[in-house]
């Protein structure tokens, strides 16, 4: 049996995937949650769900201190409910690592070099990259022999041109320290596009598609015959929509206004926009489910809040459909885009005279797979289509090792 495990370290989660790749069926997945927090509750959360299944004795609490005990909770949890890895090891072992820099364009085959330069991309990526090489370090550790392979969030995103990725600042700054936009999400929207284009029963390379992953963190892609031709977050995953705690695109000077009128330094500053801002800035709440439900009770600030982030989710529409010269499908993907009609309905109101609209009926289905929501003969097609960066991770892992 061939299978890949993926692993996707989060600042402060491990998300696995086992999948055997003959059918692309997933063996068994887990969530660890607060690792690290051995503060006053000192406990982490363990959930496993094997061939579909997660009884309550596979879910655990009890505290645990890094990714490199993690990585030892998971293994020991494949050990007690199987597939066991020490009998049936995978073939290789695929990481999520968020920032690649100029220098990784397609999955990569981790060596020590490989590391230094994951490493040496973390300012650039200080909530994701340092978890991503811990987890590969974790990894190295229980399974030297196996191929670690890097995927990176930013590889989808190289095909920008230069009118899209450069920032108009002083160009050999610019050069020196590695400014420009990268990107992010390219996995999602590389696999998102992939899966729109199948439910169409169309081939991508003839199809303009906007992307919208819209999760914890949020980002838009304009993709045209399967590339990436621009997406909303730049040189770090800040830039943009309107996130759960990040603010998304922003006039540069409001950092040296604040900076000069709020004696903010460069640090409460970095904290301020990625993570006091988005909706939890402007609503105290940074989880869409809380705001949608706020502001369906009359909570103004909760209604701003819900308002901007749809407002700036369009912008991104016309711009997109702009540079693509129209579109084929818009696609909804990940934790907020997957299940608010809320804010799918909301982010595409309006634009009928652009062939857009959204079938009430349509959109108030819950769950399911990839599926339609304009109605029958819209010009535009808009889809809901599950995100799974894990499986394309592990189909990226095979064409390396
Ligand atoms: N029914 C729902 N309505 C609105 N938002 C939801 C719903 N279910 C989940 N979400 C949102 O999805 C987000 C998580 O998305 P996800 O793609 O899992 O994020 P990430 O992978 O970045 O952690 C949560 O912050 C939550 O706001
Ligand atoms: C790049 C990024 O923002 O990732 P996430 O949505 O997982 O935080
Ligand atoms: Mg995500």
């Amino acid at each position: 049996m061939s299978t890949v495990l993926v692993v996707n370290s989060g600042s402060s989660s491990l998300k696995y995937q086992l999948v055997e790749m003959t059918t692309e069926s997933v063996l068994a997945n887990g969530l660890i949650e607060r690792i690290g927090d051995g503060g006053s509750a000192g406990s982490s959360k363990h959930t496993v769900t094997v061939d579909g299944q997660s009884p309550e004795s596979f879910s655990s609490e009890s505290p645990i201190a890094d990714h490199a005990e993690a990585f030892r909770v998971m293994i020991d949890a494949f050990e007690k409910h199987g597939p066991s890895m020490k009998n049936d090891p995978p073939i290789a072992i695929g990481h999520r690592v968020v920032h690649g820099g100029k220098r990784f364009f397609g999955p990569t085959v981790v060596t020590d070099l490989v590391k230094i330069n994951i490493e040496d991309l973390s300012e650039l990526a200080p909530l994701h990259n340092p978890a991503n090489l811990e987890g590969i370090n974790a990894a190295q550790q229980a399974f030297p022999s196996i191929p670690q392979v890097a995927v990176f969030d930013t590889a989808f995103h190289s095909t920008l041109s230069p009118a899209a990725y450069s920032y108009a600042i002083d160009a050999d700054l610019a050069d020196k320290y590695r400014v420009r936009r990268y990107g992010f999400h390219g996995t999602s929207h590389k696999y998102v596009s992939g899966a729109a284009a199948e439910f169409l029963g169309q081939p991508v390379e003839e199809l303009k598609i906007i992307v919208l992953h819209l999760g914890n963190g949020a980002s838009a892609c304009a993709v045209a015959g399967g590339k990436s031709i621009d997406t909303s977050m730049g040189l770090t995953p800040l830039e943009g929509l309107v996130m759960g705690t990040r603010s998304g695109d922003i006039d540069p000077a409001v950092l040296i206004h604040l900076h000069r009128k709020a004696n903010l330094g460069f640090d409460e500053l970095d904290e301020l926009l990625n993570r006091k801002s988005g909706l939890l800035g402007l609503s105290g709440r940074g989880d869409m489910r809380d705001v949608v439900s706020a502001a369906n009770d009359g909570d103004e600030a909760a209604r701003v809040a819900l308002d901007v982030y749809l407002h700036r989710i369009k912008h991104y529409v016309g711009a997109y459909m702009a540079e693509l010269g129209g579109v084929d499908a818009i696609v909804f993907t990940a934790g907020v885009g997957e299940n608010s009609d809320v804010v799918r309905a909301g982010a595409l109101a309006g634009l009928e005279g652009l062939g857009i609209s959204v079938d009430a009926e349509l959109n108030s289905v819950r769950g399911g797979g990839a599926r339609r929501i304009s109605p029958e003969g819209s010009p535009v097609a808009v889809l809901v289509v599950p995100t799974n960066e894990e499986l394309e991770i592990a189909r990226q892992c095979l064409t390396v090792i």
